[in-house]
């Protein structure tokens, strides 16, 4: 597996000539934030994003900007097909605002409920995935954990949900120890919910280690923590596992990523994350990569300078990204 860096490193000071940093506020609060901040590339070959978690530090960060330097200099690989299959996502709302939450998605065949959710119950967790079973009778429904539950809670949560019949669990625990140990009491339980590696793909020192450990039954894979789009073309190719494209609650230009790697990949078993435009209450980009009919276009995107103003991150905020985004220039450096 190469290195996470990108094929050419811009200098510190070309990367800030570059960059605009935006706040741009969600619709529905994931993630506990209310708004999304993200650093925008603009170079050579178009517009890249950097936008790893406030909460990562500069080494984990450093796959992000190669992530956007690879879109914003580089440019993204061949596409083989134009339209990209994408889920809902339905963060971990109270039951009685499902309705609204899947409306902002428009018609879609899979679903994807986020549940384990820090301080909510099993209970809550249930009555969630009903609502939307009730909303959609017929879609395809999955659930992600993000490794919030304990080896018990996950078999129990499981067995409460075998009747909804889910097409995977994602990340239902922490570690490939632990999703390969859930895995095994599963099938000697005789639940086949089929088991995905989000973290342990996304955070893991070698995302390969998933794979070799046969510890989960698909791979979740998105485009900046793995280091752009090539970088994650040839995980999922070492991994030989089926992969589903999610995005990291990108603007559209972040989401292009996402679709540049979905349309690259050989096979594409499953319906994509990459519809979270749809949890945003504004974009940078005047025509917003939103699903329609549960699709993506496969096509460019610019930012619109007046929604790029409107969207300017106050200036304490924009220094805070600047600073990072040297500083992480730095690590790349260093690794190049
Ligand atoms: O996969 C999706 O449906 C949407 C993307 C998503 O859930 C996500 C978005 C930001 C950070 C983490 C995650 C995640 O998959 O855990
Ligand atoms: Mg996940």
């Amino acid at each position: 597996m190469p290195a996470v860096g990108p094929v050419v490193l811009p200098s510190s000071a070309d990367l800030q000539d570059a960059a605009r940093v935006v706040s741009v506020p969600m619709r529905v609060r994931f993630r506990s934030t209310e708004t999304r901040e993200a650093l925008l590339l603009h170079g050579p070959a178009g517009w890249g994003e950097f936008a790893p978690f406030l909460e990562y530090d500069d080494a984990e960060a450093a796959a992000w900007l190669a992530a956007g330097i690879e879109a914003a200099w580089t440019g993204y690989p061949t596409a083989l097909r134009t339209r990209i299959p994408v889920n809902a996502t339905v963060p971990a709302v109270t039951a009685d605002r499902v309705p609204d939450v899947l409306a902002g998605f428009g018609p879609v065949s899979t679903v994807k409920i986020k549940v384990a959710e820090h301080g909510q119950r099993l209970e809550d967790d249930v009555a969630r995935v009903a609502a939307v079973r009730r909303a959609l009778p017929d879609a395809a429904l999955r659930v992600d954990a993000n490794a919030g539950w304990t080896h018990e809670e996950a078999v129990e949560a499981l067995t409460a949900l075998r009747p909804v019949d889910l097409q995977y669990a994602e990340q239902p625990v922490a570690g490939i120890d632990g999703l390969a140990r859930l895995r095994d009491t599963l099938r000697a339980r005789g639940i086949g919910t089929p088991i995905a590696a989000d973290e342990s793909v996304r955070r893991a020192d070698d995302p390969l280690r998933v794979a070799r450990a046969g510890a989960a039954d698909l791979i979740v894979v998105k485009a900046a923590p793995l280091g752009g789009v090539r970088r994650a073309l040839a995980v999922v190719a070492a991994a030989a596992l089926p992969a589903v494209v999610s995005s990291a609650l990108d603007t559209s230009i972040g989401i292009r990523g996402g679709i540049a790697l979905a349309a690259a990949l050989p096979d594409l078993p499953f319906a994509c994350g990459l519809g979270t435009v749809a949890l945003m209450a504004d974009d940078v980009v005047a025509d917003p990569l939103r699903p329609v009919d549960g699709h993506l276009d496969v096509r460019d995107v610019v930012p619109d300078p007046a929604r790029l103003d409107a969207l300017a991150a106050p200036a304490d905020r924009e220094r805070w990204w600047r600073d990072r985004l040297a500083r992480v220039h730095a690590v790349l450096a260093e690794r190049t």
